[in-house]
């Protein structure tokens, strides 16, 4: 297996992101995870599914394997997988990256599988995976071996509730996802630090069978080393943060992409018509340290000497009052966006003038605000167009994502809105148009009497 060493540092302290095609471990891996995931197949479905999915790759999963089974096939396919998954992030750590013991892997591992959204959105109740026996039981094992992980569970719950109470905590899974099924979910722009995960560290990204720009992870590398502000109950973007072009990654079956997940990143909402496959495990070069304000925090970790000796049962908890931390790289606030903003107080019912010509003749596109309706104009050439701009998928305002002369990038789950038709990659998320006018210098909406009014976008989870 060829070695590629890499400059981590940059990667930790510079934001750069890294795609190998090379690593260690990296032929024995795929081979045993692609047989783990036929087994788990043909146990959970049929020999036909199995047959189907092995002739057609993993990214045809949905074909062939019903929605409401995939939480259970995840956790199967973890479940036999684990022990490999932990010892290659060690290899990867030691060989690819080139990190010195002791560095630190943590026990999470987060296997995904995205369906496509139209197959999601009609998924069913997931059954639920079996409860985790195995993990509890290492942990238990784990703890006698470290009392200080027993005292550590029962202290942080404690933590935890008191800072709920105080507001510290503000989390609320159903602002987050929405009414969206389990399958139809993307996790929105963030930043791992706020749920959470440790400073300075390592996403190992794995991409199982590819991924495309319609099913990627996506990353804003431009904001690393920016203060970027949330709402800790949605943990969506603060309303006025204006984040840049997402950075959507191609990658092929087997690479592997490793970034920092300080930067802001997210999952591109599955618009294509391909399962995505993707794992992740997370490594630390030293001591994980944290923010003890997030909602959760990975605070379980192998060494990389005990993954070496393949010592399962050997855990180091990290806990995050004691290992407090602060971000890799200092923090700069987000440069202000160029979209210009209006907002038109007292629409009434008639004719309602939206801005000025010649605004938007300068600007090119105009976000404005009219009440609850938050429109966006757009002119090319001779064209004046006029949009709904609060996303289809989850209702995100577009005015805070990437507008250029073409399309509109949600700064949700970066969806790419054409700004000709509105149109994007899936025939079911789409920007309503509205009709507007020009006259007397002035861009005007057609009250009840003149155009088509306004169409509300239905949400797609309401
Ligand atoms: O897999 C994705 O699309 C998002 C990944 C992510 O947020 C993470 O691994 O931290
Ligand atoms: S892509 Fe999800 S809210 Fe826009
Ligand atoms: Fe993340």
């Amino acid at each position: 297996m060829a070695e590629q060493k890499i400059d981590w540092r940059a990667i930790v302290y510079n934001g750069k992101v890294d795609i190998l095609d090379e690593y260690a471990g990296r032929d024995a891996l795929l081979e045993k995870l692609t047989s783990t995931f036929l087994d788990a197949v043909e146990k959970l479905e049929s020999k036909a599914a199995r047959a189907a999915v092995a002739a057609e790759g993993l990214r045809s999963l949905h074909k062939h394997f019903p929605p409401h089974k995939v939480a259970k096939l995840e956790a199967m396919v973890r479940t036999q997988m684990r022990d490999d998954l932990y010892f290659w992030a060690q290899q990867v750590g030691r060989e690819t990256i080139g990190l010195e013991d002791p560095f630190y892997v943590d026990m999470l591992i987060v296997l995904r599988i995205h369906y496509p959204f139209l197959v999601a959105r009609e998924s069913e109740v997931p059954e639920e995976p079996p409860y985790d026996w195995e993990e509890r039981i290492r942990l238990g094992i784990a703890a006698l071996r470290n009392p200080k992980i027993l005292a550590n569970q029962v202290s942080r719950r404690i933590r935890k509730r008191g800072k709920i109470a105080e507001h510290k905590i503000a989390y609320d899974p159903k602002s987050y996802h929405g009414e969206l099924p389990t399958l139809a979910r993307a996790h929105g722009a963030h930043i791992d630090t706020w749920y959470g995960h440790s400073f300075d560290g390592f996403n190992v990204w794995l991409s199982i069978d590819g991924v495309n720009t319609d099913n990627t992870v996506i990353l804003y590398p431009e904001l690393f080393g920016h203060r970027v502000d949330y709402d800790p109950r949605s943990m969506y973007l603060a309303e006025g943060t204006k984040i840049p072009k997402p950075t959507k990654v191609d990658l092929k079956p087997g690479q592997l992409l490793l970034f920092n997940p300080e930067m802001l990143h997210g999952t591109q909402v599955n618009i294509s018509d391909e399962t995505r496959v993707a794992l992740t495990v997370r490594i630390n070069p030293k001591v994980p340290r944290f923010n003890d304000d997030a909602p959760f925090n990975a605070e379980h970790w192998y060494a990389s000497t005990d993954l070496a000796k393949r010592r399962y049962t050997h855990v180091s908890v990290f806990p995050a009052n004691e290992y407090q931390g602060d971000p890799s790289i200092a923090q700069e606030a987000v440069p202000p966006g160029t979209l210009p903003r209006v907002t038109v107080e007292n629409a009434e019912s008639g004719d309602t003038v939206l801005c000025s010509a010649a605004e938007l003749d300068q600007a090119g596109q105009v976000a404005v605000d009219l009440g609850k309706r938050k429109l966006l104009l757009v002119k090319d050439e001779n064209c004046i167009r006029a949009f709904n701009r609060l996303c289809p998928h989850r209702g995100i305002d577009l005015a805070d994502g990437h507008v250029d002369g073409q399309e509109a990038f949600c700064p949700g789950h970066g969806i790419a809105f054409s700004l000709s038709d509105g149109k994007s990659t899936c025939a079911a998320l789409h920007l309503r148009k509205l009709e507007v006018i020009e006259r007397d210098g002035q861009i005007v909406l057609p009250g009840k009497r003149g155009a088509a009014p306004v169409e509300e976008a239905a949400l797609a989870d309401g």
